[in-house]
């Protein structure tokens, strides 16, 4: 197993204190919630039932005898789980490399707590490295694309692959984003854009980031 992987593990591992007895979980998408699913099987009987980000997340958990309900049945989530694709110190993140950043920002809104896992190599002083996913009704993804690039952008579209909401992905290089809750906000103006990968004006309550020296916890 590769040491990232392991890193990924220990920060699931780390996430299981989150749990409530009773109480339905909010979980995400990505490999590293993956790690925090299977670890989730030798649980299960202590959770209500999981909400799930993703069809991937759900064909998981349901192989795992996870009961997996829809949103509109839970009154309320006290704990969403999620990774990310880059986070900064102040817990603003970006999120989408697997393309379920919609329902992701969903479940993270309607969340009491949103707790996210990572390892050491989501860690940055300034988001907008990692390509930041905008998912874009299809018939608008050329009109969006001209705006991002008026943003400072240069967007790519992610080419052959599709939402679990039917939508396409434009994948937005060369930001530096330095106002992460602004640019938000201003992608999500743009006619055509369903949402964007920025997690800014909801970020992240806890992030427990696992390194090469060990478990640290924000
Ligand atoms: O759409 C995918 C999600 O936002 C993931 O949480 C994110 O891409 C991180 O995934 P991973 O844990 O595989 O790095």
């Amino acid at each position: 197993m590769d040491k990232q992987h392991q890193l990924k593990i220990e920060a699931a591992k780390v996430a299981l204190k989150y749990l409530q007895d009773g109480e339905i979980i909010g979980i995400g998408t990505g490999s590293t919630v993956n790690c925090f699913i299977d670890l989730l099987a030798d649980h299960k009987h202590r959770i209500k039932a999981a909400v799930s980000s993703s069809e991937a997340s759900t064909e998981r958990l349901k192989k795992l005898n996870i009961e997996v309900i829809d949103l509109n049945e839970a009154d309320e989530i006290p704990v969403y789980i999620d990774g990310a694709d880059e986070t900064n110190h102040q817990l603003e993140l970006i999120k989408g490399g697997g393309g379920a950043l919609t329902r992701e920002k969903v479940i993270a809104a309607v969340a009491q707590k949103f707790v996210c896992i990572a390892d050491q190599s989501k860690y940055v002083e300034t988001l907008g490295k990692f390509p930041l996913p905008v998912e874009v009704v299809p018939m608008a993804r050329s009109q969006v694309a001209r705006e991002l690039v008026k943003l400072g952008g240069d967007p790519a579209y992610r080419t052959g692959f599709v939402t679990d909401n039917g939508n396409v992905i434009l994948d937005v290089y060369n930001l530096e984003i330095t106002q992460p809750q602004i640019l938000e906000s201003e992608i999500n103006q743009i006619t055509g854009v369903v949402t964007n990968g920025l997690f800014a004006r909801r970020p992240a309550d806890h992030l427990i980031l696992a390194t090469d020296s060990g478990i640290k916890e924000y």
